[in-house]
């Protein structure tokens, strides 16, 4: 079971720094309280810091306003939860009300769905995934949804995972966002076709999920030299989606630039974190989506912030050579150089937003991503084409 405190700082501690909004979000002022308690089997991080990454984030989320009504602020759709998982679901839902959307729905496979209504009635439970009509039960709701999240406890049911298939082929064809989490995976892994080139899909695998879907997409493992490249080279060979990978410190790609996050967040290791991620994510990427360059100071090239943390990660293509990293790609200071300066300052939702609507480059087809793999396997002398890519 995830703690509040484990909740709060596995939200901290996401790859994607506008989850840090949550924070804000779900606890609302005094901030430093709330960190307080999120840190407090460790030292206390400095809210300042903190504060200053907040202050980033603050401008994709949209103004509360008389003037708005039910549902603007996002409606989000979870797909997922069977007979053995009904939790995961319900966190990923729960959790983008508790950031913020307006309205969180579940569409899961009967058996889940009492489980899941008894949990919560703010989520809106539709019984549908194993239903022989599930595809067509999701699409009627795909014109009031703003983004899915597809996967957590979806399980690996073969019946589930086809018309889960078709859930997603029906959200590409109205250009809805994705996040694809857990047995989402699986079903990506075991067809990556599905989300080739689709530009407003963002996976977030785990350790073990990113090394299977790396495997699958790339016919080899993943180098564990070089965390940064294998992120990109994932990200490159399924066309540039959005690939955020967890661990101790996050690492999300585009397959141009890549970003890391190492924000310190809870030690415990227990279920559920990452469907947080997952839930809060749908709802993010909608509003970093909606924001507009105007709010996320536009593509990458203005964004001086890649690494939100303690520490400057080298690897990170420079704000210098057109990515969106910090003036320096060499550890200048163990505390990043926060001097943000909000109207100039692009909140890290311009990188959420870059990440999702870059002007991609023409990505290698699959069997030249392989390639490419291979030979950087295969070619430590100098640096590979990848770290090319990456200057
Ligand atoms: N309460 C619930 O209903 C929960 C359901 N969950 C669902 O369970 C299904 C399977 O998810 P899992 O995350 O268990 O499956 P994974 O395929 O990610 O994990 C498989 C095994 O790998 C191990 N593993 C995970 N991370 C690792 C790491 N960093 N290093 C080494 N080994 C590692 C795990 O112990 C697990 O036994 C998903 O659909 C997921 O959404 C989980 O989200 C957890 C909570
Ligand atoms: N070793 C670690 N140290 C610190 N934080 C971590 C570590 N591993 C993962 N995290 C953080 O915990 C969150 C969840 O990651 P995790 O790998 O637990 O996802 P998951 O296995 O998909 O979780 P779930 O049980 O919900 O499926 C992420 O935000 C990630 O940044
Ligand atoms: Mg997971």
């Amino acid at each position: 079971m995830v703690t509040r405190a484990g909740a709060g700082a596995a939200v901290a501690a996401t790859a994607v720094v506008a989850l840090l909004s949550a924070a804000l979000a779900l606890y609302g002022p005094p901030l430093d309280a709330v960190l307080e308690r999120a840190f407090s089997l460790r030292k206390v991080h400095s809210v300042k810091d903190m504060e200053n990454t907040l202050q980033l984030v603050r401008n994709i989320i949209p103004p509360l306003s008389s003037t708005k009504h039910k549902g603007q602020d996002g409606r989000i759709g979870v797909v997922g939860g069977c007979q053995e998982y009904t939790g995961a679901p319900y966190f990923a839902a729960i959790s983008a009300l508790k950031v913020g959307a307006d309205l969180s729905h579940v569409f899961c496979a009967s058996a889940a769905a009492p489980v899941i209504k008894a949990y919560s009635p703010e989520l809106i439970v539709h019984p549908v995934l194993d239903s022989p009509s599930a595809v067509q039960e999701v699409e009627k709701w795909l014109p009031r949804l703003h983004a899915l999240v597809v996967g957590p406890g979806l399980g690996r049911d073969d019946a589930l995972l086809r018309n889960v298939q078709g859930i997603l082929e029906a959200s590409k064809a109205r250009d809805i966002p994705v996040v694809i989490d857990a047995d989402g995976l699986w079903l990506v892994a075991q067809q990556p076709a599905l989300i080739q080139g689709y530009q407003k899909a963002v996976l977030t695998p785990n350790h073990m999920e990113f090394s299977r879907l790396y495997d699958a997409v790339l016919r080899g493992p993943v180098d564990s030299d070089d965390h940064h490249g294998s992120v990109l080279r994932l990200s490159r060979a399924l066309g540039n989606v959005t690939v955020v990978q967890k661990g101790e410190r996050d690492i999300l790609s585009n397959g141009q630039q890549v970003l890391v996050c190492s924000q310190e967040g809870s030690s415990r290791r227990c279920g559920g974190q990452g469907d947080l991620l997952s839930g809060s994510l749908g709802v993010l990427v909608h509003w970093a989506l909606l924001a507009g360059p105007e709010k996320t100071n536009g593509g990458m090239s203005d964004l001086k912030l890649t690494i939100w943390g303690p520490k400057i990660e080298t690897g990170v293509q420079t704000r210098a050579q057109g990515g969106c990293g910090p003036r320096t790609t060499t550890p200048t200071s163990p505390h990043l150089p926060l001097s943000p300066s909000p109207q100039v300052q692009p909140s890290p939702g311009g990188c959420i937003r870059r990440l999702l609507s870059h002007q991609a480059v023409q990505p290698p087809s699959l069997p030249e991503a392989r390639s490419l793999h291979h030979h950087l396997r295969h070619d430590r002398r100098g640096g590979g084409r990848l770290q090319q890519a990456l200057r």
